[in-house]
């Protein structure tokens, strides 16, 4: 399986959405990262087919998806960012609905709905109306909605908005699993949603494919970058100038994680980076982001 993004443009009212983003996807998770306002739900929605781009295609194993038309929807999984339910249902007649929509035979919809309820850990709010649940619960449901078809390809916008802690690894564990033979791309702005998962990362900035790479890849970019600085309250001040991605107080003083390409202060030291780093080493260069 393969999806090319090829030459994707759109614009609203003048402004790009999206300029010329193009992209190959084979197997494996793809982190699709970018800041609010990035792209990231346009090109997803082009890529379902909500919305039409200005400006290029997307192929499937080299077809053009307007092409394939109805049986394209067979082979894709799909959470939108702001998923719509219908409250009255319970959670198990929920599924089942969506799993005659898509076609799935009655009694083998019913299995898999319930497969996918114990896998999202909702196995007893089954008989729950889908009104009554909390917005974790209902993300986790969209989550299972999008898994019903057992698509080839997985597409999640914001997957993870609700989820408590414990939720967050349940649902990384599950799209890990899942991913074996099939693409997912998850569209976040949370970077601890894919650090640890994600294949390959897309990073997305105004509309434009920054970077392409293997969390590896793209952390061994910026090697040398992210420092270490430990200062006192009173020497805290002249530091605030520099890009800061975190910030530690203990019995020893305040342990600062700086991003800069030049060493920030005389006992600044180096430190690993890791893919928050990146994220806002791309971020903090001005006009790059
Ligand atoms: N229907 C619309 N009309 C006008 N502008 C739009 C519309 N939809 C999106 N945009 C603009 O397109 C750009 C990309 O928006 P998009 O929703 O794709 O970003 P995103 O990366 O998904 O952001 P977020 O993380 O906030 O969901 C933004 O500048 C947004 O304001």
């Amino acid at each position: 399986m393969k999806v090319s993004f090829e030459g994707i443009s759109k614009k609203y009212k003048g402004k790009w959405a999206l300029k010329d983003f193009s992209s190959n996807l084979e197997y494996g998770i793809y982190g699709l990262l970018g800041e609010n306002g990035a792209g990231k739900t346009t090109l997803i929605n082009i890529f379902v087919g909500i919305l039409k781009s200005d400006q290029g295609r997307v192929l499937i194993n080299g077809s053009d998806v307007k092409n394939i038309g109805i049986d394209f929807l067979s082979h894709i999984g799909y959470l939108p960012q702001y998923p719509q339910f219908y409250k009255e249902f319970t959670v198990l007649e929920f599924l089942k609905y969506m799993s005659v929509l898509k076609d799935i035979p009655k009694e083998q919809g019913e299995k898999r709905a319930k497969e996918l309820l114990s896998m999202v850990n909702l196995s007893e709010a089954k008989d729950m109306k889908v009104g009554a649940l909390s917005g974790g619960m209902r993300q986790r449901v969209g989550i299972a909605q999008a898994m019903l078809n057992d698509p080839d390809i997985l597409i999640l916008d914001e997957p993870t908005a609700g989820l408590d802690p414990q939720e967050r690894i349940r649902f990384r564990n599950l799209i890990t699993k899942f991913s074996k033979n099939r693409i997912v791309l998850l569209a976040t702005h949370i970077v601890s949603d894919i650090e640890h998962v994600a294949n390959q990362v897309i990073l997305l900035k105004k509309g434009e494919l920054l970077k392409q790479g293997s969390p590896r890849e793209l952390t061994d970019e910026i090697k040398g970058k992210v420092w270490s600085i430990t200062v006192t309250d009173d020497s805290l001040e002249e530091m605030l100038h520099l890009k800061i991605s975190s910030m530690m107080r203990d019995d020893q003083g305040i342990h600062l994680r700086v991003i800069a390409d030049k060493k920030p202060a005389d006992h600044a030291v180096h430190v690993k980076p890791n893919l928050e780093d990146v994220f806002l080493y791309y971020s903090s260069e001005g006009e790059k982001w």
